[in-house]
């Protein structure tokens, strides 16, 4: 195990009261904004094709430890996010006494979630106890762990964002190359896709989908800017950056593949095509291209990390398909829970704030300290070291 400054831990059940994410390891006086982590929240809300459940909810943090006048005080900060819909839920999700009486059990699984092998594994008779837990709800606590981790970030000029440029096989042609436009374009889309005509058709695409009780994936890209080289490392495996931001967005729910700069695209071309080549402008070393998706060798290079996730479609189907009763064993078609349609521009927030959390991580073992002025220090004497180099 890499030697991981920062950590947190998230609990909570998505019908449950709230959700808490309690994070150990920051340093102190880092000015915190609890408007910053709840316009995170509000972002993953969003999006074209979310279902009914958004509507209910309004996710915003309550920090209940570690901030003291808007400033970390190097302890663990915890923080809430109520689940407005648990209102609707009391009786079905009591902590104590017996199940009511009129309790309809889950008991048809659905195929791509995680209701069959987590019933098995856990030895639950109510597919309900496997999917509280393993619903997408929890993704408001990864955002929530990123959003804090983002200020961290933002402090020392790092900035994340993320943008859809695939829906149901429709995609972006068009992405403007300046930083705030793309920024300001994503934000602007139901989609989150930077290419308005893309956008309509991933609409369409989603439309399409909900007449037919169906559901679509897609992909979404995520760019860091900013970052100083040299973070990660190549000499143990579990250290190298790369493989630690595919496994945090691998671990996001419906992602089934992550690919940095170049992708899968650089397995199809020649190592001229591919390869970077290293220039110098009397002071400082420059890319004139970037298929490596700012990481060579684990390592950050300077340039800006871009990374792509793809998200399956949404296993819940209206029109669901063919599955089994677990305690009669017949054939029966696959429970049907309220649902998105599509969350891939709510998955692109999520991604982001996922990948802002692994990013700080290894900046604060690269820079470690225990107050914000220590590792600003270790900053300054590395960032003059490189420009030596
Ligand atoms: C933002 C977001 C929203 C999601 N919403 C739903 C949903 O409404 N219904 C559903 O069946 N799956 C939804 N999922 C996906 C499931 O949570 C996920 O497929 C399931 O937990 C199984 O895990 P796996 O797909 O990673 O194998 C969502 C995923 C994300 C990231
Ligand atoms: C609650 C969220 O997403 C949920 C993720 C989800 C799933 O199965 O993953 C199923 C749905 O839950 P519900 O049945 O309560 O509508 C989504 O709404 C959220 O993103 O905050």
């Amino acid at each position: 195990m890499a030697n991981r400054m920062i950590r947190y831990l998230s609990a909570g059940e998505s019908h449950g009261p709230q959700l808490t994410v309690i994070v150990e390891g920051f340093p102190s006086h880092l000015p915190v904004s609890k408007e910053k982590i709840d316009e995170q929240l509000r972002r993953r809300q969003l999006g074209y094709g979310r279902g009914r459940r958004m509507q209910i909810e309004a996710d915003a943090v309550e920090i209940t430890s570690g901030v003291r006048f808007g400033r970390t005080l190097g302890s663990p900060i915890t923080m809430h996010i109520v689940n407005r819909d648990f209102k609707n839920w009391t009786e079905k999700m009591r902590v104590f006494g017996e199940p009511p009486e009129n309790l309809k059990e889950v008991t048809r699984p659905r195929p791509g979630h995680a209701d069959l092998a987590g019933a098995i594994k856990y030895d639950h008779e109510d597919i309900r106890n496997v999917l509280e837990r393993a619903s997408a709800r929890n993704t408001a606590t990864m955002v929530a762990a990123g959003a804090l981790a983002r200020q961290l970030l933002e402090h020392f000029g790092i900035q994340v964002t993320a943008h859809v440029v695939e829906i149901g096989g429709e995609r972006v042609q068009q992405v403007p190359e300046d930083w705030d436009a793309l920024v300001a374009a994503a934000d602007a889309s139901d989609v989150r896709a930077a290419d308005p005509e893309a956008a309509e058709r991933m609409r369409r695409k989603i439309d399409e989908a909900k007449e037919k009780g169906d559901t679509v994936g897609g992909v979404f890209e995520v760019i860091v800017r900013g970052c100083p080289i040299g973070l990660g490392s190549y000499v143990h495996p579990d250290r190298k950056l790369d493989g630690r931001l595919a496994g945090a967005l691998m671990s996001v729910q419906a992602i089934k593949g992550v690919e940095i700069g170049l992708g899968f695209e650089a397995a199809r071309r020649f190592g001229s095509q591919v390869h970077d080549a290293i220039l110098h402008d009397g002071s400082r070393y420059l890319r004139p291209t970037n298929g490596a998706g700012g990481l060579e060798g684990g390592v950050t290079n300077g340039e800006p990390i871009v990374i792509r996730a793809a998200m399956k479609p949404i296993s819940t189907l209206y029109n669901p398909l063919p599955s089994v009763d677990m305690r009669t064993k017949q054939p029966e078609p696959a429970a049907v829970e309220r649902s998105d349609y599509c969350a891939v521009p709510a998955a692109s927030v999520v991604g982001e704030n996922v990948v802002a959390w692994v990013i700080a991580e290894a900046f604060l073992e690269k820079f470690s300290g225990d107050s914000l002025a220590q590792i600003e220090d270790q900053v300054r004497a590395y960032l003059a070291r490189v420009r030596q180099r």
